[in-house]
Order: structure tokens, then sequence, then C-alpha cells
């Protein structure tokens, strides 16, 4: 069982539910990488998604979109993220997961990269715009360093593509939440529940629901259907704000209520 699933469950072996945080690489520029992972693996979260910026995101929304963009301008490349990451992996005590495209990683060089990436503390990866059918090309390198393959799994495809994805995806399953963009939103679906448990039904591997959740309530109502979540733009923003208080308040409603 891959470090990345094996976290993910331990955490929900409590009634906890996982919380995992999508911070942007370089966002405000790399110097602020340790802090931010080291502040949020301090309030409790169980894995940690970074984002590397990359010039042609798919299904991002303005908030990551722009944080993209002030990475980028901050000089912000797969490779230095890496190296970053590296120099302080000894203090980072959750399985990190790297957001990337395909390209950066093809231009790096698919076993160069999972190597260093393992030693930077990568644990799993979300490649979006990797569909399943090609995910040959670097699966055996992952494989071999022990980085889980995380799926994204959308609403729109069809059933037996869902299936498909569930049942391939390491670590956990990443079910996307909307059909659309990333980003903060007030509703969704009222079908989800019985979407969840089809995922559920597929495989062991925990299923996490990403994309719009942003107050504590939709942890809690998405906590209650699936095994945890994916917060990013309401993160990201709070980060570039510097606003603790409320990555904090996310993340305490993940956890069981503690006993009075
Ligand atoms: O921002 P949101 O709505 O909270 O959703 C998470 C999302 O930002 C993060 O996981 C992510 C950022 N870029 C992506 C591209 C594809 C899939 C997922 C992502």
């Amino acid at each position: 069982m891959s470090q990345l699933k094996e976290t993910i469950l331990k955490t929900t072996a409590n009634g906890d539910k996982a919380f995992v945080p999508y911070i942007m690489a370089g966002d405000g520029g790399l110097d602020k990488l340790q802090p931010t992972i080291l502040k949020l693996q301090e309030l409790g979260v169980t894995a940690i998604e970074v984002g590397i910026p990359f010039t042609d995101p798919v299904a991002d929304g303005p908030t990551i979109e722009r944080a993209g963009e002030r990475a980028l301008a901050a000089g912000t490349t797969l490779r230095k993220v890496v190296e970053t990451l590296q120099g302080f992996v000894d203090q980072v005590t959750v399985p990190l997961v790297a957001m990337t495209y395909l390209n950066p990683i093809l231009a790096y060089g698919v076993e160069d990269f999972a190597r260093d990436a393992k030693a930077a503390g990568i644990r799993g990866m979300i490649i979006p715009d990797m569909p399943l059918e090609e995910s040959e090309i670097v699966h055996p390198a992952f494989k071999a360093e022990g980085i889980a393959l995380v799926q994204l799994v959308s609403l729109a495809s069809s059933s037996e593509r869902i299936e498909r994805l569930t049942k391939a995806s390491e670590g956990f399953i990443y079910a996307v939440t909307v059909n659309g963009i990333t980003g903060a939103r007030q509703s969704f679906a009222d079908e989800l529940g019985e979407h969840f448990k089809k995922l559920q039904s597929y495989t062991d591997t925990p299923v996490l629901a990403g994309f719009g959740i942003s107050t504590p309530d939709h942890v809690r109502n998405f906590g209650a259907i699936c095994d945890g979540v994916i917060v990013g733009s309401k993160i990201v923003d709070s980060i570039a704000n510097d606003d603790w208080v409320t990555i904090e308040e996310l993340v305490k409603a993940s956890k069981v209520a503690p006993v009075k």
C-alpha cells in the first residue's frame, strides 16, 4: 500500500476526515514554501497538494490561475520546487502530493523526476492533462519510487469510465464535485451522496472530494459522505492574505469534535 493511502487511512480510522490543502508553490516566492508547509502540518492537515505553476493550466479557476501567474513571475519551475522541497525534507512529516502537468515532467525526464521527487518528500502525483490510457509513460517510474498516481474522477465521465478511473487511482481518489473549474462555490448537487457511494463501492482507497469546498460547513458536509476533502482556492487566498485563522477553522471542521 502506498504511504499516501496508509496516512489517509490512519486519519479516517479515528473518525477524523482527511484534510488536504492545495498550495501554489512559488506564490509569494519560493522562500515562502517551507514556512507554509510547516505551518500547515502544524495545524494537523493530512497531506499537502503542492501545485507547480504552469503556463497553460487546465481546469484552473481565477484564484488558482492568478496564483500561478504570480508564481511564474517569481521564476518558479518544477526543478526549483523539487530542490526547495529537498532543502527541508527532514522537517516534513506529512506526505506531499505534487500537481503538475505532463510536459514539465517529460522535460525533466520521467525517471530523474521520480527519483528527485521521492527525495523531496513527494508521495503522490496528480497530472490533470494525462489521460489514464497514457499513464504508462510515468507509472513504472513512480511505482519504483513508491509515488502514488492519483486519478481525477469527473462527474461528467461515463459510468464505465468512472469505475475504471476509481479502480486505477492510487493513494486516494480525487472526486471532482462539480462540472467546471476550480474555485470557491456556494452549493453542490444533491446527487453527490449517491455518486460517492458508488465510487466507494468500487474500491477501498479513500475517496476525497475537491473543487469548490470553501467553508467549514462544506468540509463537514462532504466529510459525512466521503473520506475527506481537498481545499484549493480558499487556502491559496487565505495564505496570500496571511489569514491563518480561516485555515485553522477549515482544518478543525475535518476532525471529530473533541470529547468535552
Ligand atoms: O480551488 P478549489 O475549488 O478548492 O479546488 C481544488 C483545486 O484548486 C486543486 O486541487 C487544483 C488546482 N489546480 C487543479 C487542476 C486540476 C485539478 C485540481 C486542481
